[in-house]
């Protein structure tokens, strides 16, 4: 069987900068290629880690544009390999002429990804951490983009890495406990190693909530607002967006169609859908928005039931059953403002908010960032971004722990371990210590180009 292509080989080139133009565009080149390559283009080898201004010239000698060049040496770079920078003016045409002059030294454009991916091979960022990158890149504000930072810096990795450090230690104790078998396990430490995999299942979860709440950080969350015609769902719509997207008016039925809106609050990306108020019968136009206002449950986090607060049993029952098709419900009710000043507080779990004068909107808010990142207000400090394969591989990683510990207590000491191995092999895909090819391939691809 002929051997996989050895890629790193390759130098490889690629504007860094986003299409168009723009005040300064970049031309990065990463491989062993890249000293000699900026050496052609510029008339001379550029020093590694010094700022120098060059003529880019084509073979003709002729100049494609001047600017600034940067040369780092293997390993202290970006993707630890050799890496040359032609910093020219952002004109599309010069840079794609400087990226042509590149390949015709002997680079290949790059593919996406693939800078990053380099910077994981060569073991300058571990997998999470370039998936971070790509994020912070993506981050539609500034808290999003403080949580990838904070991926980026290791801080959702270090926690991974702990715990599997952890399952290390506990595999090598029990793969010693088979090993000695002969002994009652009581002398082979069996309550400690109970006690370290209660230990560590806590450990488990909490990152596996803090990881939930880095992919709402990441993704956002996609809410629909029921409830009975009239209450004012619309209303609360418009509210959350700040502008009159929706129609509002007295008549019972005006929303017909979804309506659907992105709203940021403190940096939870929601998408909110507005629907037809629920109710028993009905025109065809009606049903048709009903029957569409379900569908969009099935697909929804959470579910926002919007009641009358002057009467919320009306459509209470309806609203309920709908909302049962979504993760999770959120109870309001509405039009407060009309309320008697001695009306009873609203019931516990209910928020009881005015969309029309904005009264509650604030504790909406919590409670939607609630929903999203957890009692524990992640999102904010110290919270990071993650992805849905994290959480994925997290929760794999615990049901693997639950195995073990069901294994102990049966004393089945071999399914034990082969329960921890995969508990240790799933922390292992977060972070590219397991990670097959088609992971791998399948994370980069997804990268830009450039990137
Ligand atoms: N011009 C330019 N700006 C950029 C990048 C780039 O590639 N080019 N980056 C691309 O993403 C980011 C910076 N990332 C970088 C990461 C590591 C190293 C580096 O030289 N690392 C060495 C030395 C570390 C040190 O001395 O602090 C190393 O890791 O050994 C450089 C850039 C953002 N800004
Ligand atoms: N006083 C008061 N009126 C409100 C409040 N919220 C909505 N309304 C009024 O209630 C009526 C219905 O509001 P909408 O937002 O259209 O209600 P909806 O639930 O979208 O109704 P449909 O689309 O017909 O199902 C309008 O006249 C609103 O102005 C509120 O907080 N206080
Ligand atoms: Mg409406």
């Amino acid at each position: 069987m002929p051997a996989p292509a050895d890629h790193s080989a390759d130098t490889i080139v690629a504007i860094a900068t986003p299409p168009g133009a723009g005040g300064v565009g970049i031309v990065r080149v990463s491989g062993p290629g890249s000293a000699a390559i900026a050496g052609a283009l510029c008339g001379f080898v550029p020093p590694v880690r010094r700022v120098r201004h060059a003529r880019f010239v084509d073979a003709a000698g002729e100049t494609i544009d001047d600017g600034i060049v940067l040369r780092f040496a293997a390993p202290a770079s970006f993707t630890g390999e050799d890496v040359a920078e032609f910093q020219a003016h952002g004109s599309p045409a010069v840079l794609q002429a400087l990226v042509a002059r590149c390949c015709t030294l002997g680079a290949r454009m790059a593919r996406p990804g693939e800078y990053s991916e380099r910077a994981f091979v060569n073991g300058k960022l571990d997998l999470a951490q370039a998936e971070a990158v790509a994020d912070l890149i993506a981050a539609g504000d500034l808290v999003a983009a403080r949580a990838a930072r904070r991926a980026l810096d290791g801080v959702f990795s270090q926690r991974v890495d702990a715990i599997a450090d952890e399952l290390l230690a506990l595999r090598v104790h029990v793969e010693a406990m088979i090993d000695f078998a002969d002994e009652p396990l009581e002398t082979l430490g069996m309550d400690a190693v109970q006690a370290r995999l209660a230990r560590m299942r806590d450990a488990l979860a909490a990152l596996r909530d803090a990881a939930h709440g880095g992919c709402k950080l990441r993704d956002g969350m996609h809410a629909v607002i029921v409830g009975p015609p009239n209450a004012g769902k619309s209303s609360l719509l418009n509210a959350l967006a700040g502008s009159e997207r929706a129609i509002v008016t007295d008549v019972a039925g005006t929303t017909r169609d979804l309506l659907r809106e992105t709203v940021r609050v403190d940096g939870l990306e929601l998408t909110l859908v507005d629907t037809a108020g629920l109710h028993a019968g009905g025109d065809s136009i009606e049903r048709e928005g009903m029957r569409r206002a379900r569908m969009e449950l099935e697909r929804a986090e959470l579910a926002i039931v919007v009641l009358d607060a002057r009467d919320p049993a009306a459509g209470r029952e309806e609203a309920a059953a709908a909302a049962a098709q979504a993760t999770a419900t959120l109870w309001v009710h509405n039009k407060a403002d009309l309320l008697p000043d001695d009306a009873p507080p609203a019931a516990a779990g209910v928020l009881r908010i005015s969309a029309r004068r904005g009264d509650g909107l604030a504790g909406l808010h919590a409670a939607l960032r609630e929903q999203a990142f957890g009692a524990a207000g992640e999102g904010s400090e110290g919270a990071f971004t993650a992805r849905a394969r994290h959480v994925q591989a997290l929760d794999r990683a615990a049901a693997e722990l639950e195995a073990a510990d069901e294994a102990l207590r049966r004393q089945a000491l071999d399914l034990a371990a082969e329960a921890l191995r995969g508990s240790h092999d799933a922390l292992g895909e977060i972070t590219g210590k397991v990670a097959p090819d088609a992971l791998l391939g399948h994370i980069f691809s997804t990268f830009c180009i450039g990137k």
